[in-house]
């Protein structure tokens, strides 16, 4: 026999060229359409990304302020949507009853069969704008409170954490919650937006992507990381009347079990950066100041001890989720509603890969290399 080169799990494997995003591991760079996320993160506003991350070009005042308004058009929870999630018990995970609002809202959507780029965008800002109420929705049903409207005054961000919270959260949680946004929009062929790729790849429509990019993202290799972190946390305790040192003694003790039993710990590691996450410093950084903001210092006991004994033992850096969880957590998010959050942010990138997919396709479809039985007969 021959023997055949797999690439298990297509790592190292480069399938197709993208405008949208570069991610480069040896520099520690991410840029989307060619801008440092470090300075989207720190300039603009989510709607920018969104518009950059679609078009190419960041918008001019005039672009945005009809961007926004579309944007602020299409939040209201649809009410289709809102029976259909009413009708799902609440011990369903919040990322089912996202990917049932993403196919109930495909199913509903009077583009939904065309493949134009126009139509594509248009389905793209319309999912964008929607689903912020329905993780919101989601989040304040299962606490048993009734759902809060949409604000027009408010921009992406501030809206988003008003329907969560019936409460206009001030600037510096505002700004915190707009960069995890901007930092979870796109990150080129990772497993959920491949998924959204391949299914475009056989001509098949956005929300049908996007609906099967979500189930991709729920794993805990994915995006189910930064609900997985603050398990972690909640594993190891968290004592608010705790001294950051104490925490952090705690949490390095909790980390060498973990790695002792061979573990794997979610929010460390990842596929193609090996050195660091080029999005982590400026999550931390957005981290620490909800950590200074909520005064709570144990917090960031934990996560340092945590830090400190993986790099001790196996030298792995934190990805993304990590800052992000327990960021999510102080906000007042349910912890199941992290990768939710997520979600929403990244349908912005998995739609600029879907139409970047449909205006360049090719059918995806590997090879694999047959090791069952040799040929037999049915006798
Ligand atoms: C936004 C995002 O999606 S970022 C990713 C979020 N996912 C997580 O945080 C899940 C935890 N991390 C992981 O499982 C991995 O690091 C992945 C899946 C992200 C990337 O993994 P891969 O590139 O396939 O590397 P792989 O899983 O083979 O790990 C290589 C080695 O590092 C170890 N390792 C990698 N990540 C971890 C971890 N989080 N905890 C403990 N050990 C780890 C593996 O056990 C393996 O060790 P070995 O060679 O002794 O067997
Ligand atoms: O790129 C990956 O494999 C995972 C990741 O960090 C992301 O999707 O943001």
């Amino acid at each position: 026999m021959v023997a055949v080169d797999i690439k298990k799990g297509l790592a190292g494997v480069v399938v197709d060229y993208t405008a949208v995003s570069k991610v480069n591991p040896d520099t520690n760079s991410l840029l989307y359409r060619g801008y440092p996320v470090q300075e989207l993160a720190a300039k603009c506003s989510f709607e920018e990304v969104a518009y950059l991350l679609w078009n190419g070009e960041l918008p001019t005042d005039a672009e945005l302020a009809e961007f926004t308004a579309r944007e602020r058009s299409g939040r209201a929870l649809d009410p289709v949507v809102k029976s259909v999630v009413d009708t799902l018990p609440t011990t369903a995970h919040p990322m089912d009853v996202c990917r049932t609002a993403a196919s109930v809202l495909g199913a509903r959507h009077e583009l939904a069969e065309d493949p134009t780029p126009e139509a594509n965008m248009k389905k793209a800002i319309d999912l964008w704008a929607a689903m912020p109420a329905v993780v919101a929705y989601d989040q304040r049903r299962r606490r048993g409170q009734e759902p809060v409207e949409p604000r027009e005054d408010l921009d992406y961000s501030a809206n988003f954490l008003w329907m969560t919270f019936g409460e206009e959260q001030v600037p510096e949680v505002v700004e915190a919650f707009n960069v995890s946004m901007i930092l979870y929009a796109e990150h080129s062929f990772n497993a959920s937006t491949f998924t959204a790729r391949v299914v475009t790849s056989t001509l098949s429509d956005l929300h049908s992507a996007v609906t099967a990019a979500i189930g991709a993202l729920k794993g805990p290799l994915h995006g189910g990381a930064n609900e997985a972190v603050m398990h972690t946390f909640d594993e190891i305790g968290i004592r608010s009347e705790e001294s950051l040192e104490e925490a952090a003694t705690r949490a390095r003790a909790w980390m060498e079990d973990a790695l002792a039993q061979k573990k794997k710990v979610m929010g460390f590691g990842h596929r193609v950066y090996k050195h660091g996450d080029s999005r982590v410093p400026t999550m931390k950084a957005a981290l620490d100041k909800m950590i200074a903001h909520y005064g709570r210092p144990e917090l960031l006991g934990l996560y340092n001890g945590l830090e400190q004994a993986m790099e001790e033992a196996k030298a792995i850096k934190p990805n993304l989720d990590y800052p992000a969880g327990p960021t999510y957590h102080l906000m007042g998010f349910d912890t199941q509603t992290f990768t939710p959050l997520f979600v929403a942010s990244r349908i912005t990138g998995w739609t600029a890969h879907i139409m970047e997919q449909v205006a360049s396709n090719s059918l995806i479809r590997p090879l694999s290399e047959y090791n069952g039985p040799e040929e037999r007969h049915v006798p």
